[in-house]
């Protein structure tokens, strides 16, 4: 396997350094390329992802990638012209994001929540899409568009690929979020492709929630979704507090798929590039570790990705209080039970 690794900022190089000792230790054969890129690079150089690079990066079977963000930069250039370049560039359309309470993980919520959930957020288009502007910029009447850009050829994508998961679960259940009543023109048109596509999977069920409404669910009632299908900018809130409620940010993992297998998929933990507990070496690695299950699965190695989660499982099942906070300790702990 041919993996490209974005270690990237902050935390980034840290977690994806207990990521790689798991994944190697679980698969040896692995073919790694770094790639310096993020905050000390653009410093250096100016450069955020130069085409050659983006070339060399589709030339693997996935990449990994740790976080960008830097308090160095302003803000959204390493944002919008790495991480978004790379997920637009390689049309990662799917950008998939389960969330599970683990046995043995305390979550935020009061009495016995049972969480375990699949995000199919859109990744390509929405309010990310980058269309809009500064009309009358630095006068008193400016103003600021950002367009939400929804296309049927997006949205059914991305609405099929969802109904496809729901379809292979055991619930069988979706839940379109998305705002309806206020955003009538997206809202209209991702719910007819719900509807039209839901003909196809009449084993299921098919619920719609607004998001401010998803948000209220998500802490009192979190059991009720099983598969959610939204756009960027929703999805990417609602993976944020799914994260929180299933134990915390430091668990959630993701996938960035080109569904059609044209260009690598990318994986990364949810979270960011954490800037307030960089080089503390507390950072929890078992989002990156998780997204290494996720990257396994895609490639076509389920047992792979099974020891990886069952050594996340029990590792969770059996953390003492406290004994979270060491990310090489948790690392080291992962790789040993993975590949025993
Ligand atoms: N995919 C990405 O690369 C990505 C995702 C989100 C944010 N960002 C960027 O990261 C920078 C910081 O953003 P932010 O502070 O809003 O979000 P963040 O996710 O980096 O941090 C939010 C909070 O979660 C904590 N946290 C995050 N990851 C953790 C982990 N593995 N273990 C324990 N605690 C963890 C942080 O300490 C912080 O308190 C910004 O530049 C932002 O744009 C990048
Ligand atoms: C950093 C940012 C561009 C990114 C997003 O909004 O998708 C992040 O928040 C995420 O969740 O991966
Ligand atoms: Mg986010």
């Amino acid at each position: 396997m041919k993996l490209a690794v974005i270690p990237g900022d902050g935390i980034g190089p840290e977690v994806v350094a207990e990521g790689l000792k798991v994944l190697t230790g679980v698969i040896p054969q692995v073919e790694i390329s770094t790639y310096d890129l993020g905050a000390s690079r653009w410093h250096r150089t100016g450069e955020l992802l130069p085409d050659s690079v983006l070339r060399e990066l589709r030339g693997h079977d996935a990449i990994l990638l740790g976080a960008v963000g830097d308090p160095t930069v302003p803000a959204g250039i390493l944002e919008r012209g790495l991480l978004l370049r790379i997920r637009f560039e390689l049309d990662h359309h799917v950008n998939l994001r389960p969330a599970r309470l683990y046995p043995g993980v305390t979550g935020p919520l009061a009495g016995d929540q049972s969480i375990d959930l699949v995000v199919v957020r859109e990744g390509t288009e929405g309010p990310y899409a980058g269309a809009g502007g500064l009309l009358r910029k630095d006068s008193p009447h400016e103003i600021a568009t950002e367009v939400s850009v929804n296309t049927y050829f997006g949205v059914e994508r991305v609405v099929r690929n969802a109904f496809e998961r729901a379809n292979r679960r055991a619930r069988k259940h979706l839940t379109l979020v998305h705002k309806t009543n206020v955003l009538a023109y997206s809202g209209q048109l991702w719910s007819r492709v719900v509807e039209e596509v839901s003909m196809e999977y009449p084993d299921v069920a098919v619920a719609y929630c607004h998001i401010d409404a998803a948000m209220i669910y998500l802490v009192t009632d979190p059991g009720r979704f099983d598969v959610i299908v939204t756009d960027n900018l929703f999805g990417d809130i609602i993976t944020d507090l799914a994260a929180a409620v299933s134990g915390g940010i430091g668990l959630a993992a993701s996938g960035n798929l080109d569904v059609s297998r044209t260009n690598p998929s990318m994986f990364e933990p949810v979270h960011g590039s954490a800037p307030d507990i960089a080089g503390t070496g507390t950072a929890d690695p078992t989002a990156t570790v998780l997204s290494i299950a996720l990257l396994l699965d895609h490639l076509g190695m389920p047992d792979s990705a099974r020891r990886v989660e069952a050594a996340i499982a029990f590792d969770l099942a059996t953390r003492q209080p406290g004994s979270v906070g060491r990310t090489q300790a948790v690392g080291d702990r992962l790789a040993a039970l993975a590949s025993s």
